[in-house]
């Protein structure tokens, strides 16, 4: 178990067991309240599924023991290291590596407290999988609601609600059933793609990795059971190609092979070696004469594989264009209509205010033209006379860019779709955007 940057982030290809675009990883994000006991779900994950280290155990065993636990706090191994443990709860987004024989796990660890939904939002808009814990004594509560909504909102296809504690509730089926048909009901709302409930008692064990034997009842399977078997690969976006350039290699100087490349990571579609393809925003075509990767070539280059394409044309490419196919091009606007998540804690958002944007790998400066409406992520009643955008807010807005960007909508492509807004004065990330509306129907 380690904890390490995504590697969904940067161009460059992470070598070894978590191949970029391998169907046999799945990418999930946990959220609850604090203490819905996240740390030790993903503890028991870990432990049931037989992959911590006995090092790591007799450790964890010890500290629990010295703090005069008579069980062992599986908590631990998640929390390890973190310094929240001062705090008593999580504060950053920790990324782990786990694997059993069917499949290699990716989780996004974001915490729960109210303020940092900005947190939510940075580990789960990777995310394959929206893991939302439940207390099963509290039942659906105003956290629950706002996950569910920041996990639609991010386009995650599926979630999985695990009503944790059920042994402080006797394991009761109509517990588990109350908070299921609250949770429903409040989900059609949201247009969840795919919505799994799984009664859970994440200290004692009870189908997390292994059947309950206190809850016959539960005809489904697992929580590690259906995560090793969801299909997620139909849900990359394959059908447009959108290349954003990172960089432009180019002859150098005295080398005598003539290598000129536009490397960078694929955002969607399918790439292969004779594809007719367009250039943003010059609009010049050409052929794809190559694709070249780390390992040697390949005939073709689907999401998110890191690669350089060499074209047969000397067309003028720079960083930050993009390529596509001529006839399945993204918008070129500088009039951007998105909802953003508001992260900076110093300042809010108002109108008139200008950021620098992130667009894939371009960069421009972006003006707040309008604040179209506020979310309330509690009621999802959207608020049309908000004036500001605060911490952790969301909000529909209109930005204009000074120079062109190749967008599509988020909830078609959550490469184009997304970008940042940063504070060119202290360079901090002040806002996630998604481009386009809410996929929901209210
Ligand atoms: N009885 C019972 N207690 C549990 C269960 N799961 C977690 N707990 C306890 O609930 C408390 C909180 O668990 P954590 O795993 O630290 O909660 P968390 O959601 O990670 O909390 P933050 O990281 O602070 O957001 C601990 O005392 C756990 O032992 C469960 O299934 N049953």
């Amino acid at each position: 178990m380690t904890t390490a940057t995504d590697p969904a982030e940067g161009a460059v290809a992470q070598p070894g067991v978590y191949e970029a675009g391998s169907t046999d990883l799945l990418r999930f994000a946990t959220a609850g309240s604090v203490d819905d006991g996240k740390s030790t779900l993903i503890g028991r994950l870990l432990f049931d599924s037989k992959t911590i280290f006995e090092d790591q155990l007799e450790s964890v065993e010890q500290v629990s023991k010295d703090r005069g636990n008579d069980y062992t706090d599986l908590a631990l191994l998640t929390d390890g290291l973190r310094s929240e443990r001062e705090q008593g709860i999580t504060i950053d987004v920790a990324y782990r590596y786990f694997a059993t024989p069917r499949r290699k796990f990716i989780i996004a660890d974001t915490p729960g407290h109210i303020q940092y939904t900005r947190n939510m939002v940075t580990g789960a808009s990777t995310a394959d999988v929206a893991l939302i814990l439940v207390d099963a004594r509290k039942g659906v509560v105003e956290q629950s609601r706002r996950h569910t909504f920041l996990a639609t909102l991010l386009g995650v296809p599926h979630v999985v609600v695990c009503v944790n504690k059920m042994d402080l509730v006797d394991y009761s089926e109509e517990v588990f059933e109350n908070i299921r048909s609250e949770f429903t009901e409040f989900a059609a709302r949201l247009r969840v793609p795919d919505m799994t409930f799984i009664p859970v008692s994440a200290l004692k064990g009870d189908n997390v990795v292994d059947r309950s034997e206190n809850m016959t009842w539960y005809e489904g399977t697992t929580l590690l059971s259906h995560l090793e078997r969801l299909h997620v690969a139909s849900d990359r976006n394959l059908m447009d190609v959108r290349f954003p350039v990172q960089y432009v290699i180019r002859p150098q100087q005295n080398d005598t092979r003539d290598y000129r490349g536009y490397a960078g990571t694929v955002a969607s579609g399918v790439m292969k070696s004779g594809d007719r393809v367009l250039a943003l925003p010059s609009g010049l075509e050409s052929t794809i004469e190559s694709i070249d990767t780390a390992d040697g070539p390949v005939d073709e280059a689907y999401p998110p594989m890191s690669v350089t394409v060499r074209l047969t044309d000397e067309i003028d490419i720079s960083r930050g264009d993009m390529i596509c196919r001529p006839n399945n091009s993204p918008t070129v606007t500088q009039d951007v209509d998105a909802q953003i998540c508001w992260m900076d804690e110093a300042a809010s958002l108002t109108p008139g205010k200008k950021y620098a944007i992130k667009h894939t790998t371009r960069w421009a400066r972006a003006m707040v033209k309008s604040i179209n409406y506020r979310v309330d992520v509690n009621t999802l009643h959207r608020d049309e006379d908000a004036g500001e955008i605060k911490l952790n807010e969301i909000a529909r807005v209109m930005l204009r860019v000074t120079q062109p960007l190749f967008i599509d909508k988020y909830q078609t492509n959550r490469q184009t779709g997304s970008f940042i807004l940063v504070d060119e004065s202290t360079n901090k990330t002040v806002a996630a955007g998604m481009v386009g509306g809410l996929p929901h129907s209210f």
